[in-house]
């Protein structure tokens, strides 16, 4: 009996020991896998990834495994290989194939708040795809911009900061959070944040608190309280579609009207899909927004000589208007040429996530080297905006640089906005949200930073106990 049992385990052993040793050196049937590690069995490479930062510079993740393997790297992260590429065509290459090569990709955490499994998943192209960002432009895109969104957005910016320069001071993070979100809710939803009981922004922050968590739904974890919030806001989105499939509409012009009425044409278009729509473009518009404009305050305070010609950019702007009163023109911010280098400056630095993240659908071949089809394909962005070879200096913030910095360096290495089919389909409203938002504000206010809290990745950019500013109006 005894050698029964020393047999099993023996076996046992060594069956275990294969499993572990081909999950950390993965090889490749069709070619050779980039350098890298696949570290530790099941977890990876996760716990370095998840060591927060303390600086604006590159993830240590990746800065240290890139100056080790070079451009193209494999890791694990959360139980999955991984290929991460910092190398510009590469990443190019990697984005103009999506639905071919690649399909658009999220972590596990993400894809159950995103509900992406099964045939209604965003992720894939398709019908549903074509549709969310065809109607988003349609919402967000240049042309209601120019017939109404600038001023809206002129109004929105006045108001936030009429109310702040009322405060003793104001953590601006979540309170540009709260800002955009419920601009960019009014417009999709009709949502009223006045006549709104529910913090619904509140929600959101503490789902990106979630977000980073690992995917387990147990009571008293940050993932289950970032999944509960994402049931409080879905819950919302669905009571207003109901209340407006039941005939309450007070008018018909937001985005939840449009996709009601467009249900009865696009046969892919139900209610839980509405739902689901509508609480994923109010999530992509709520973080990086915020995120930006609070990192675009905290530079500009730190550099006197940038602000002061914002100021002047825009203070000529009020000069020049016949009624003084009056909102901005398109004209007037298409004309806002160094409020646009600011902006640049600032998604540059931000780099609100490490990269953009795709699933290889085939074999990928690469710089010599093979990604596997099924092996995710991290496209660094971030390293490409940090990198010094392109930007003189990369971690200083001189929005001066984009005067005349090489055009071709540019569409190469700065994607703020991704780049293909997914770019991103909020980037005219959020350069508008944001150069309104600065108009208003060196043109009538003054402002300093009274406390910051450590600036680092965790690896999304964060502001640890925040950026808080004392405002009030300018004589
Ligand atoms: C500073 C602000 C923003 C930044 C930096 C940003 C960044 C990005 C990036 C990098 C992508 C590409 C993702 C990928 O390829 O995996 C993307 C896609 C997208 N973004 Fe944004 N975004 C911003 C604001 C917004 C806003 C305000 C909205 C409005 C709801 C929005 C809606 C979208 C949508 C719908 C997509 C997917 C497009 C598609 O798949 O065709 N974004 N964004």
């Amino acid at each position: 009996m005894l050698s029964v049992v020393v047999f099993v385990i023996a076996v046992l052993t060594i069956l275990t020991t294969q499993w572990l040793w081909r999950r950390m050196h993965p090889r490749c049937e069709n070619g050779v896998l980039p350098p890298g590690s696949m570290g530790l069995p099941l977890i990876g490479e996760t716990l370095q990834l998840l060591i927060p930062s303390r600086s604006l510079d590159l993830h240590p993740f990746i800065k240290k495994r890139l100056s080790k393997f070079g451009p193209i790297f494999r890791t694990s992260l959360a139980g999955r290989p991984i290929v991460v590429s910092a190398d510009p065509k590469v990443n190019h290459f990697i984005l103009s194939q999506e639905g071919k090569l690649v399909e658009l990709w999220y972590l596990d955490t993400f894809s159950k708040l995103f509900n992406q499994e099964g045939d209604s998943r965003t992720t894939a192209v398709g019908d549903i795809h074509k549709y969310i960002r065809s109607r988003t432009l349609n919402y967000l895109g240049v042309e209601a911009l120019k017939e109404k969104l600038l001023p809206q957005l002129e109004e929105m910016a006045c108001r936030t900061l009429d109310s702040w320069s009322n405060q003793e001071s104001v953590e601006v993070k979540r309170a540009f959070g709260a800002m955009v979100f419920n601009f960019t809710a009014k417009v999709f939803l009709g949502y009223d944040s006045d006549k709104s009981s529910d913090d619904l922004s509140e929600k959101f922050n503490k789902i990106l608190e979630g977000l980073m968590s690992l995917p387990l739904n147990i009571p008293r974890t940050a993932f289950h309280d970032c999944m509960k919030s994402k049931k409080k806001i879905t819950g919302f989105i669905k009571s207003k579609l109901n209340e407006k499939r039941a005939g309450l509409r007070t008018s018909k012009e937001d985005f939840l009207d449009q996709a009601i009425d467009d249900m009865a044409t696009e046969k892919f278009l139900g209610e839980d899909l509405i739902v689901q729509v509508m609480f994923g473009l109010l999530f992509a518009s709520f973080e990086s927004n915020s995120s930006t404009l609070t990192l675009a305050l905290l530079k500009l305070s730190q550099h006197p000589s940038a602000l002061e010609m914002l100021t002047s950019e825009h203070e000529t702007i009020l000069r020049n208007r016949k009624r003084v009163k009056s909102s901005p023109t398109w004209d007037e911010y298409k004309s806002m040429t160094f409020t646009l280098q600011v902006i640049h400056e600032t998604l540059r630095l931000a780099n609100v996530s490490p990269g953009l993240l795709r699933k290889a659908l085939k074999d990928i071949q690469v710089n010599g080297y093979t990604i596997p089809a099924g092996w995710t394909i991290l496209v660094a962005a971030s390293a490409q905006q940090l990198n010094p070879s392109v930007f003189d200096d990369a971690l200083e913030f001189n929005p001066s640089r984009w005067k005349d910095i090489d055009k071709a360096a540019i569409e190469q290495n700065f994607m703020p906005f991704g780049a293909g089919m997914r770019q991103c389909a909020g980037a005219d409203y959020s350069k508008v949200l944001l150069s309104t938002f600065l108009h208003v504000l060196v043109t009538k206010y003054r402002w300093s930073v009274v406390k910051t809290g450590n600036i680092g990745r965790n690896p999304l950019l964060s502001f640890g106990d925040g950026v808080y500013i004392k405002i009030a109006k300018k004589e």
